[in-house]
Formats: C-alpha cells, structure tokens, sequence
C-alpha cells in the first residue's frame, strides 16, 4: 500500500480524501523535528505539508521512495522545488483557495491601519481611556496603490471599490482593457506611489520583486502614506521603511510577512505604527479546508497516475522526444529569458517561429521551455516546465505558434517574438550540430554568437571608438571579455554590441557605459545556460 505522510496542521476535511480513498496508508506526525522527518521520510511515496515544514534537499535526498509532494496553499518557498524535481519528484501546490481569505485579511489590516484599531485596543487592556489618541482617517474617498494585480490584488481593488477608495494599479501583466472593465486605473510603478493614500504589494518575490519597495520608491511618495504587505516578506525593503517611518513619510504600515521568519526580533516591531501578523493572510477555517482539500485530491490523482493541474514541476516528457528536442528545450529558455529582460514593460502576447528542424517535433516542450525563459522574470514563484503553460494562460499571455519547413540560412531556428504594452523584441537563435546554441538576431539586427551565463548588451550609434571605450570600462572593472559581436544595419547607423562576459557586471560601472556618447541603451543579461 502507498504510503502518505502528514507532517503539518492540515484541515479535516482534507484528510478525509485521503482517508476515504482507502488505497493509503497515513501517518500524521505533525511538528515532526528535521532530524526525525530526516529519519522518516524514507519509508514514504508522498509528502503532504502547509509551510511549517522546510522540504530541504536533504529531506529530498533521504525520501527514496517518494514521488510526489502536496502543498496546502500558494507558496512553495519552504520545499527545495530544484532538489525535487531533479530527483524526479512531482510537487504540486493549491492556489486558488485562500485568495479572498488573503485579501480580505489584507482589507481587516487595512482598516485596523486606518482606525489605528491594535493600538487602542492596547491601550485600553493597559487601563487607558485614550480617544483623540487614536483618531483615524475614511478609507472613503482616498487613493489606493496596488502593486500586482494578480488574484489577490484584484480582489482587494472590488472591496477597496465598494469602500468609496480610488484604485490605481501597476502590474506589467495589467491591460488597459481588463483595467477599464474592473474601473481601475493602470499605471506606472512610480505614478501608482507617487499618488496613493495607501498602498498595498501583492506580487511574488522574485528576482525583479525583491526590494521593489526601498529608499527611491519611498521618496516619491505622499507624507504621511500607509503601506501593506500581506504577500511575501522581502518585496518591501524593511531597513528603508524604518527609514521611511524616522522621515516620517509613512504614517503606518501594516505586515503579515517579513524577510526573515519567524520574525521574533524584527526592529519594525518596536514602532508604534506599526501593525503586526505572525503570517496569518491565509489562516481561516475556510482557506485551509480549500487548499486541503485540493491539495489532498491532487495527491490521490498523481498516486493512482492520473492529472493534477496545479503541479508546479517536472517536464513530462518520454526518453526518445527528449533525446530530439532536448537541444532545442535548452535553446528556448535562453532565446525567451534573453527576450523578457530585453523588451521594455510586460509581455501580452509570445509569438514562437519554429522552422527546419524544430518545427517537425512536438512543439510543446519547446514552448514551455520558452515561456519558462519569458515567465521567469514575471512570474511569483519559480516557473517550471509542466506550469509554465498554464501559468501564461492564467497571467492572460497570448501564445501564438507557428512551424514552417527550412527555407533560410539555418538548419533549425527558433524565434521569439515579445510583444507588450511598450513594445516588442525577436530574439532567434539555432542549434550548430558540434558547436552548440547560437544567437543569429536581435530584432532587425543579424549577429552569432553564443549566450553566454552573463551577457552586455548596448545599443549605440555606430562610430570609432565606442567598442574600446566599453571594452576598457569592463577591464577597469575586473570584468573578462569571453565573446563579443556587433550588429549594424549600415556604417554609422544604430548598431548592437553583445559581449559574454565571465562575470557579473556592477552597477557603477553599466552607468559608465551608459554615459558613453551615442550609448542608447545598456542591459546587463544573465541566461540559464546551465
Ligand atoms: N500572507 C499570506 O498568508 C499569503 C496567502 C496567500 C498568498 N500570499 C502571497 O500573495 C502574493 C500574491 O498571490 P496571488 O495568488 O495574488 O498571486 P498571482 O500570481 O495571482 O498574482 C501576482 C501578480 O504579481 C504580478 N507581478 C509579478 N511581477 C511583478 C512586478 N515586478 N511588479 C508588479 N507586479 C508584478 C504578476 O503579474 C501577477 O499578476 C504571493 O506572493 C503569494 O505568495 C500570501
Ligand atoms: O498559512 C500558510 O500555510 C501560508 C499560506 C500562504 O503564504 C501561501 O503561500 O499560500
């Protein structure tokens, strides 16, 4: 008999599918030590945890037997995904069931925010009777800011809306057409804070998300601004809100989740405007007998092998597609990270041309592969092949894919093609049998060379000098060039310059090309070449 073991508070309800399933055999030792589930883990074929316990790698490592994990909510952050899905171990999560639960938590804490509710009722249990103490502000009227409008921040903006609250939002993924119809206005980062009362993150944490909030984002902002974080501790730079909190420019802020948890001696806590939650967003009776349940059902599906449709890892893909399309899996993923930090803005639409080789193969491994490379730098949590798909539907980005037979130069070539609400960027590239992956374009320009773990990349007017000058600031910077090639369309036209380059590239010295005369634009790329 299978074997599933339980190792956080999980619902009841949720237990009864497995329970009533009868094809199991179920240990619950929940608050297991690591050492102990280090011990246990072995004996085991799933794993069903909320985010108390942390799935490292070497839990991963011991659990001989297991094939997949469930997790009961959103987040995976506490299970080594990478670990997992290189031993061949599904991972499958519930993210749908605690939204309104989230952001109904997120509108209680913004109301105790407003009416400084925490802290009169301190005051009262310490016997004071303190009234204009503790005199607030209407949510009526004022503006809220919502950073990432993904399912938790739109339904925040409906209960700000039926508040009486203005509702501005940035999220590169917001078109105007969805803002129009949910009466919202879309904007910038920086106009979204410059104007909001109250502003609110309901992003992932990611590379991009990390500190979106610091001392830039809080100097543009109204005195006396209240600010929230019920999604994930770390996109507010907590050093820069206590900095902003001593200026004065935020008045309170409220917080679920902190960059280290559990978050007994966070400094924030000593201020008094400062509204606190041990990470409480998704705990009602409701939200955990969601997630519960859908985890549990997912468990029982993957165990009798059949489908799950929130699983977070694992390419399902069989030896032989592998062999053949493995090239160009690996290929897809540079050519659409390469294209998602290129293009300015968010992506709407990806357009994927495979032609001669690639384009006789099933296309959906590629596809994942390249939306995995476009999502990576967008998306909340760790984009994996088997989501990457459903991930793009439920962010609303267009897949379009078109296959046609050899006609051109190359043998094989892939070309993506972002387009978004600022614009568009192709980036192409082949596979050379015996000389591996090639990029050959870059919007209008031609060029060849490798991808690189690290790349620069200018835009600048063709003239003398340029390449040495950028040349000697990467040298002045300790920063070895491996590769490079320049495209242009015509001598003394925009040209390209791309340089593989053996490590990574500060910001002083990018701001240093960037003052370069006839210097448009510099990027500093990193590809999953690996
Ligand atoms: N406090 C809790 O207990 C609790 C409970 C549930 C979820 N969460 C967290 O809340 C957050 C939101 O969850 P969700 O279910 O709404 O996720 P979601 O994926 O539906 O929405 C996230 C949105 O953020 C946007 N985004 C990504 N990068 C961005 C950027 N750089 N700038 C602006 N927007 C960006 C995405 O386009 C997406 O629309 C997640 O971090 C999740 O882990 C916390
Ligand atoms: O209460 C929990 O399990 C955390 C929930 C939340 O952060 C999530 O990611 O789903």
């Amino acid at each position: 008999m299978l074997k599933i073991l339980v190792t956080d508070p999980i619902s009841e309800q949720g237990l009864q599918e497995l329970y009533s399933s009868g094809e199991f055999e179920i240990i619950e030792k929940i608050g297991i030590s690591p050492a102990d589930l280090l011990q246990t883990i072995g004996d085991f074929d799933a794993l069903l945890v909320r985010s108390q316990t942390k799935v490292t790698k070497e839990v991963i490592d011991a659990g001989k037997r297991l094939r997949v994990i469930g997790r009961a909510g959103v987040g995976v952050d506490n299970i080594d995904v990478r670990a997992a899905t290189k031993a061949g171990i599904l991972v499958i999560n519930a993210p749908d069931g605690n939204t309104i639960t989230t952001a109904e938590f997120t509108f209680s804490m913004m109301l105790a925010l407003a009416r400084h509710i925490p802290q009169a009722h301190a005051s009262l249990h310490e016997g004071k009777w303190e009234r204009t103490r503790f005199t607030g502000v209407e949510l009526r009227g004022k503006t809220l800011g919502i950073v990432g409008f993904g399912r938790i921040g739109t339904e925040v903006a409906k209960r700000a809306q039926a508040f009486g609250m203005q509702v501005i939002a940035y999220d590169p993924f917001l078109t105007s057409a969805r803002a129009e119809k949910m009466g919202v206005q879309v904007a910038t980062l920086e106009e979204t804070i410059q104007v909001a009362d109250f502003i609110t993150v309901h992003t992932p944490l990611t590379k991009e998300t990390r500190h979106l909030i610091s001392d830039r984002e809080f100097s543009v902002m109204k005195r006396g601004v209240k600010i929230l974080n019920c999604a994930r501790g770390g996109i507010i730079d907590e050093a820069a809100l206590l900095r902003a909190l001593e200026e004065g420019i935020v008045a309170g802020a409220a917080l679920d989740v902190y960059e280290e948890e559990p978050a007994i001696a966070n400094p924030l806590l000593s201020y008094a405007q400062v509204i606190a939650t041990p990470h409480l967003g998704a705990s009602t009776v409701e939200a955990q007998v969601n997630v519960a349940v859908d985890v549990a059902g997912g468990l029982v599906k993957i165990l009798r092998g059949e489908s799950y449709p929130h699983t977070v890892n694992l390419p399902a893909l069989t030896p032989e597609t592998r062999k053949k399309v493995e090239p160009f899996v690996q290929l897809g993923e540079i050519l659409g990270s390469m294209a998602a930090q290129t293009i300015r803005g968010g992506v709407q639409q990806v357009q994927i041309r495979y032609e001669g080789e690639p384009a006789q193969q099933p296309a959906d491994a590629m596809t994942r592969s390249i939306l995995k490379g476009v999502l990576s730098h967008f998306y909340r949590e760790e984009v994996h092949l088997i989501s990457a798909t459903l991930i793009a539907e439920e962010m609303g980005v267009e897949v379009i894919e078109t296959k046609q037979p050899r006609h051109g130069t190359y043998a094989n070539l892939i070309e993506v093609r972002l387009s978004g609400d600022q614009g568009t960027v192709a980036v192409a590239g082949t596979v050379v049998p015996g000389h591996g992956m090639r990029i050959v374009q870059i919007d209008q320009y031609s060029v060849d060379i490798a991808p690189s773990e690290a790349m620069v990349l200018t835009w600048h007017r063709d003239q003398p000098g340029v390449i040495g000058h950028v040349g000697g600031i990467l040298g002045e910077a300790g920063v070895n060039i491996a590769s490079m090639q320049v495209g242009r369309q015509e001598a003394g036209g925009q040209a390209i310059m791309m340089l593989g380059v053996d490590r990574e590239v500060d910001e002083a010295h990018l701001k240093k090309i960037r003052d370069t005369i006839g210097m448009d634009r510099v990027l500093y790329v990193e590809l999953p070449t690996s």
